[in-house]
């Protein structure tokens, strides 16, 4: 074992149902180079990965330089391995420069190593000018950079998926004369995937690979003369066209294709017939078996003071040089506040309301109540054209009069929605009025029929609707008020006998603020989630997460650099919030500031924490979106934002306080309009619960992220 680099014994890996591997064995002797070949989708890369420590195992042993990897596989060689994946896993808004350096910190090295073997590889590589941003360069010119990475760090054990692809013939011979040298003159082991087989002819060693097995670990020259063929293409033909007849031939079964011919089918050079032996031993699984009693190779310490500055760095500028990015995070809560506060809880204006005056069918111009409220010698009140005064009383930014002759005119227009409603006065309304004002008890019933205005409403819109009604019982009662006094008559009379006094605010507040906290609240929920998610699914898609972790880095170390920054930066849109709703867009408030905005801010901390498990739980984008947008709008509805929760049934009431913003948006409604301080229960178990939950979503990532491994 200890001649190897890498030895793979027995390795079983599947994809849920999909057995990718069952079984697959593979020896790289030190300082040679190895050529994994094989058709897309064999397995190349969840093998490289496998050695990598990326992907867990079911069953079967890796040995790396001797050592046996972790039992759990996360014992990854940093300093002794070079990776270049397959795909670019790159920062696209890093430079050239960048890149290396970001890479030279990770690999520990100093400024000064980092800038000599920079120079060299930029020359051996043909690498595009150093300031030039990845994402300017073309995909060549990315491997390039991606192959000067892996070779940064002068490692003994390079792996490399797919380096060549698309590469000028020229500068991929130049690519394998490079890897000759590192292997005669350092000694280093190589293993390298590829697509183009006649590529390998000059490797020490080539594995074979179809259907998850080794058909063949040979070296070329020997391969060639037990095939008698000039090229590598044909003995793969060979090789697979005798895998295909054993399976036809021996086995029926879904299982069978992973299953190899037995030794006396298969080639018959020594290490292939040793090695289709071995293969048909299914080794039991290593999950939870054994202690290991040697370190893990590689294995690095979870926190390291320079990768945390490499990290730190990196998102600093990933942040700063996306200035869409910036734009929207610093812009997104004062458009929101301003939005909120500017669209909801004003009054509507202009609403078309129908007048059917019966009363008086021509202008009300010249009328005052002068001329409308009459007193005589007894102090008795006559009123003429009294429906003039009223209409003075509609002349309001809400209501837009529009005059129509007969009810079924304006009754028509209501129902074609050209009307929100309309208000019908008799044609006698002064006459019964005053009677209805005079004698109160003693006036004729038709009286109290028309003295009486009728409002039609359409409430097909109810909130404007109700709203309109509130309006028009507002200006009658003002109305009447004013007609009694100029009738010289106590208002008392039409007050009502029951009187409220209002605590903790008024009436008359507009919904902004009953919604101001939730609003508030919810907005660094989602953005903390949000943001969180996007990131962290972005770092893994792209491969950068993998790549750092294979280069030291520990997902601890990446998962805190990334957490950290957003914390930062969620102080930054919480001040926004606070200063936004309170001191620009003047919401009163009767608390203490700092306890709001730590409210905020720990819910803006929480929505990180659910960012993270949505990260941990979703692959794509698309699947975060859904995650954060799925759990952030039922709780708009529910958490007491728009409703009192009180009004809502039981179940559903005890599901609301569960969730991570009810309480908090309590809290701050609690401090903002009751002036409570921190150390209130009522303010303090809106924070409690949001911590709860920060820890149950960080238990949850956790064991989403192993599962996923
Ligand atoms: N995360 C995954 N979940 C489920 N199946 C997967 C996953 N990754 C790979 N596979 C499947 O495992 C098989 C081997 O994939 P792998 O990427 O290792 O192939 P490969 O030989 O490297 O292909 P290529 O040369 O195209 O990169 C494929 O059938 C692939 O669809």
């Amino acid at each position: 074992m200890a001649s190897y680099a890498v030895s793979v014994k027995n390795v079983v890996k599947h994809y849920g149902n999909h057995v990718v591997f069952n079984g697959i064995s593979m020896n790289v002797e030190r300082g040679t180079i190895y050529g994994l070949l094989g058709a897309s989708g064999c397995g190349k890369t969840t093998l490289l990965s496998s050695i990598l420590g990326r992907k867990t195992i079911e069953a079967g042993e890796i040995w790396l330089f001797g050592r046996k990897l972790g039992k759990n596989q996360s014992g990854i060689p940093c300093s002794k391995i070079g990776y270049m994946p397959q795909e670019i896993a790159l920062i696209q808004e890093f430079t050239i420069r960048d890149t290396i350096y970001y890479f030279g910190r990770i690999y520990n090295m100093t400024y000064k190593e980092i800038k000599e073997r920079f120079e060299a590889l930029h020359a051996l590589l043909e690498l595009p000018p150093k300031e030039r941003f990845l994402k300017h360069c073309s995909g060549g010119q990315q491997r390039r950079v991606s192959f000067a990475v892996a070779l940064l760090h002068k490692p003994e054990l390079l792996i490399l998926d797919e380096p060549t692809v698309g590469l000028d013939p020229l500068l991929r011979e130049r690519i394998w004369n490079y890897l000759r040298d590192l292997v005669q003159i350092d000694k280093v082991s190589v293993i390298i995937t590829t697509h183009y087989i006649e590529e390998c002819k000059d490797a020490d060693k080539i594995g074979l690979m179809r259907n998850g097995k080794l058909l063949a670990e040979e070296s070329p020259a020997k391969l060639l003369t037990h095939y008698h063929t000039d090229t590598l293409e044909e003995v793969f033909l060979e090789l697979s066209k005798a895998q295909e007849e054993y399976n036809r031939t021996h086995i029926d079964t879904d299982a069978a294709k992973y299953e190899s011919p037995p030794v006396s089918a298969a080639p018959s050079f020594e290490t292939c017939a040793e090695d289709y032996g071995s293969r048909d031993v299914i080794v039991p699984t290593t999950k939870g078996k054994g202690k290991e009693k040697k370190k893990d190779v590689g294995s690095s310490s979870n926190f390291n003071i320079h990768r945390m500055h490499a990290l730190f760095n990196k998102n600093w500028k990933q942040f700063y040089r996306n200035i869409g990015g910036i734009l929207f995070l610093i812009s997104f809560p004062i458009l929101q506040l301003w939005f909120f506060v500017n669209s909801v809880g004003t009054n509507p204006i202009n609403l078309n309301v129908g007048i059917v005056n019966k009363e008086n069918s021509t202008s009300c111009r010249d009328s005052n109540w002068n001329t409308t409220v009459l007193v005589d010698k007894f102090d008795e009140c006559h009123f003429k054209h009294i429906s003039c005064q009223w209409m003075g009383y509609l002349d309001d930014p809400m209501i837009n009069k529009v005059p129509y002759d007969t009810v079924a005119e304006a009754m028509q227009d209501v129902k074609h929605g050209k009307l929100v409603g309309f208000i019908h006065i008799p044609h006698n309304f002064s006459g019964a009025y005053e009677e209805r004002i005079r004698l109160g008890q003693g006036a004729e019933k038709s009286s109290y029929n028309f003295g009486e205005i009728k409002v039609y409403l359409d409430m097909s819109n109810r909130q404007i609707g109700i709203m309109l009604q509130q309006k028009l019982i507002e200006r009658f009662v003002q109305f009447q008020e004013d007609v009694l006094i100029h009738c010289n008559i106590s208002t008392k009379l039409v007050e009502f006998p029951f009187k409220i006094h209002f605590y903790n605010g008024h009436n008359d507040e507009p919904m902004t603020v009953f919604m101001a906290p939730g609003i508030v609240v919810l907005l660094s929920f989602l953005l903390g989630s949000t943001m969180t998610s996007q990131i962290l699914v972005k770092e893994r898609l792209d491969g950068i997460w993998d790549r750092s972790v294979i280069a030291g880095v520990s997902s601890l170390e990446i998962t805190l650099s990334h957490l950290l920054f957003q914390a930062a930066v969620m102080i930054i849109q919480c001040v926004e919030s606070i200063l936004m709703l309170f001191f620009i867009l003047q919401i009163s408030y009767a608390g203490n500031i700092g306890t709001m905005y730590l409210i905020c801010y720990i819910s803006g901390v929480c929505g990180m924490a659910y960012g993270f498990c949505g990260s941990a739980i979703c692959r794509t984008h698309s699947e975060a979106n859904i995650f954060c947008t799925g759990g952030y709008l039922p709780m708009t509805m529910i958490c007491g934002v728009i409703w009192p929760i009180e009004g809502m049934p039981p179940v559903l009431r005890i599901i609301a306080v569960i969730l991570p913003c009810t309480k908090s948006i309590q809290s701050f409604r609690n401090v903002m309009k009751k002036g409570w301080s921190l150390w209130n229960t009522d303010v303090l178990d809106g924070i409690g619960v949001n911590l709860l939950w920060i820890f149950v979503f960080a238990i949850m990532s956790i064991w989403f992220i192993k599962r996923n491994k």
